[in-house]
């Protein structure tokens, strides 16, 4: 094509120009206005705290999302509170919070970090505390691709199977050696769950490891502790200059040690299991495992980005699912016509046979306590902190370009103008709504918009299919003084004590 002559690029231009020019006054005209009605916007109300130290004494009970949630009842559902230097804004009510993940996510999609996570993290190498950029939208898509996705479910679904087997297998064998013992749910649910994390990792359970920077071989309890109880503890110490960037340059060298000593231990023991694991891939065993998927699908992760991204998908996989499923059988212990109105529903779509997953979508009910068990004990009571990297809008206030953002999950799921009584657990409330049976997000639990949790139907499968199995083979009961053992502590709402229950085998 012959280049159009200077003249008439020129007359063309003018009004292209013109145009232009005239388009971008209004743009700027539009965006200066829309600024000054943010700006005229009010800040969210502020609980009163103290000079220098703000609300801190306040917060001093490990449970914040439960602070919160009783100030909300004062200040509404937006409020803001000051840690030391920092201003925190809190969100308890659903349409603020689906406000803050999805309409408004663009000026609020970065992480902010305690020192203890950007340790724990290696600074947001994993898809759940990365920031949104490119590195997490392909961590993410191997992660769905390979492991939490629909069609990386159905594939993995050999090793739910075995493990609700080896479950009620365990309960059995406990009862036939000790009937009308106290069986301790977690130690067998737990255990199990760790098993089902490392298969779909790195392709196979462990029973020990030759760990070489530690100079010992370790039990599977000494890893299940590495890999996932003491980072889960780690992640809720509080260094006090997350309070105060500005002293930042003192050293507070306890937590400092504590925290690299957990990092260090990690990382030696999964250094240890992936190298036995790339023996095994090199001699051509292959496995369908997250593992083998980023070492064939994969040329542009560093050793330590997998190795984080593995850890990533065995602590997540081993933590909240096993909390919510705990709850779920402490409440159904302690409403024994609720679960009985479970196991005639069961015994109706199954029969004798025992249940599958195909059958779960025909069990109202079930959907109905894990739904419930979510929302009264939300595993996730407080969505890991993000900042607002621009001046935002939530809930009507103006708020401020480096805001601190906290959504309050617990809060949102016991809001009283949503939910009846928001204290009693009752499945039934989620019968009379006409919604999916299946739909995961009838509560916060999961979160919501881009930020989804990626792992909520592995959950799901496992923790519903746990629940049922449970209560089809056996009658579940408190025992004696359980009843008031509601405490709960760590980050996701684990139950302070183990469920300790008596159980008494049906007759099938
Ligand atoms: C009952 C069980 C679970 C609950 C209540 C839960 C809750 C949550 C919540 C609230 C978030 C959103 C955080 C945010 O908005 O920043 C989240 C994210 C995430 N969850 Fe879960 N989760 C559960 C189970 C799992 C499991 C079993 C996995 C498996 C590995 C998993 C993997 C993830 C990942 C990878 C993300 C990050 C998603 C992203 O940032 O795109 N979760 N989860």
């Amino acid at each position: 094509m012959e280049a159009l002559p200077l003249s008439t690029a020129v007359t063309m231009g003018g009004p292209v120009v013109a145009l232009g020019g005239v388009t971008l006054f209004f743009l700027k005209t539009y965006i200066n206005d829309q600024k000054k009605r943010s700006t005229s916007l009010k800040l969210p109300p502020e609980v009163p705290g103290l000079p220098v130290i703000g609300n801190l004494l306040q917060l001093k009970e490990k449970k914040p999302h439960r602070t919160f949630a009783k100030w909300a009842e004062t200040y509404g559902p937006v409020f803001s509170i000051r840690t030391g230097a920092n201003t925190m804004v809190v969100l308890n009510s659903n349409d603020v919070a689906k406000e803050a993940m999805v309409t408004r996510y663009s000026s609020i999609s970065t992480r902010k970090l305690s020192n203890a996570l950007k340790i724990l993290t290696s600074d947001k190498s994993i898809v759940a505390m990365c920031d949104y950029n490119d590195y997490y939208k392909t961590i993410k898509r191997h992660i769905l691709t390979s492991t939490l996705g629909s069609n990386a479910q159905k594939r993995h679904h050999v090793h739910r199977d075995i493990m609700i087997n080896n479950i009620t297998q365990q309960f059995h064998t406990l009862v036939e050696a000790h009937p009308s013992e106290v069986v301790n749910f977690r130690n067998v649910f737990q255990s199990e769950l760790f098993g089902l994390s490392l298969k779909q990792a790195i392709g196979k359970d462990v029973e020990s490891i030759y760990v070489e920077e530690l100079g010992a071989v370790l039990s599977r309890k000494e890893i299940f502790d590495i890999l996932v109880t003491h980072p889960m503890e780690g992640a809720i110490e509080v260094d006090w200059r997350d309070f105060f960037p500005y002293l930042k340059w003192i050293p507070n060298e306890g937590f400092e040690k504590r925290l690299q000593q957990m990092y260090s231990h990690r990382e030696a023991v999964m250094k240890a299991l992936i190298k036995e694991h790339m023996k095994r891939i090199a001699s051509g065993e292959e496995i369908n495992c997250y593992l083998d998927y980023l070492v064939s699908e994969t040329n542009t992760l560093s050793e330590q980005q997998m190795l984080m991204l593995l850890w990533e998908a065995i602590i997540e996989s081993s933590d909240t699912t096993a909390v919510v499923t705990e709850w779920a059988m402490y409440e159904l212990s302690r409403n024994p016509e609720k679960q009985n109105r479970l196991y005639q529903d069961i015994q109706n779509i199954c029969g004798y046979d025992k249940i599958t997953e195909d059958k779960l979508c025909q069990l109202p009910y079930l959907s109905a306590v894990f739904h419930e068990t979510l929302r009264k004990h939300s595993p996730v009571p407080i969505v890991p902190l993000r900042y607002a990297h621009e001046d935002a809008q939530l809930g009507g206030y103006h708020i401020p370009a480096g805001s601190e953002i906290a959504i309050n999950i617990y809060g949102c799921n016991m809001d009283k103008k949503i939910w009846d009584s928001p204290e009693d657990w009752n499945p039934e409330r989620f019968l009379d709504r006409k919604s999916d049976l299946m739909d995961l997000h009838k509560t916060m639990a999961f979160g919501g918009g881009k930020r989804v949790c990626a792992g909520a139907l592995q959950a799901m499968l496992i923790s519903c299919m746990a629940i049922a199995r449970l209560v089809q083979d056996f009658k579940w009961r408190l025992n004696d003084g359980e009843e008031e053992n509601v405490d709960t502590l760590g980050l996701t709402n684990t139950k302070l004590n183990p469920l300790l229950a008596i159980i008494e085998p049906r007759n099938c």
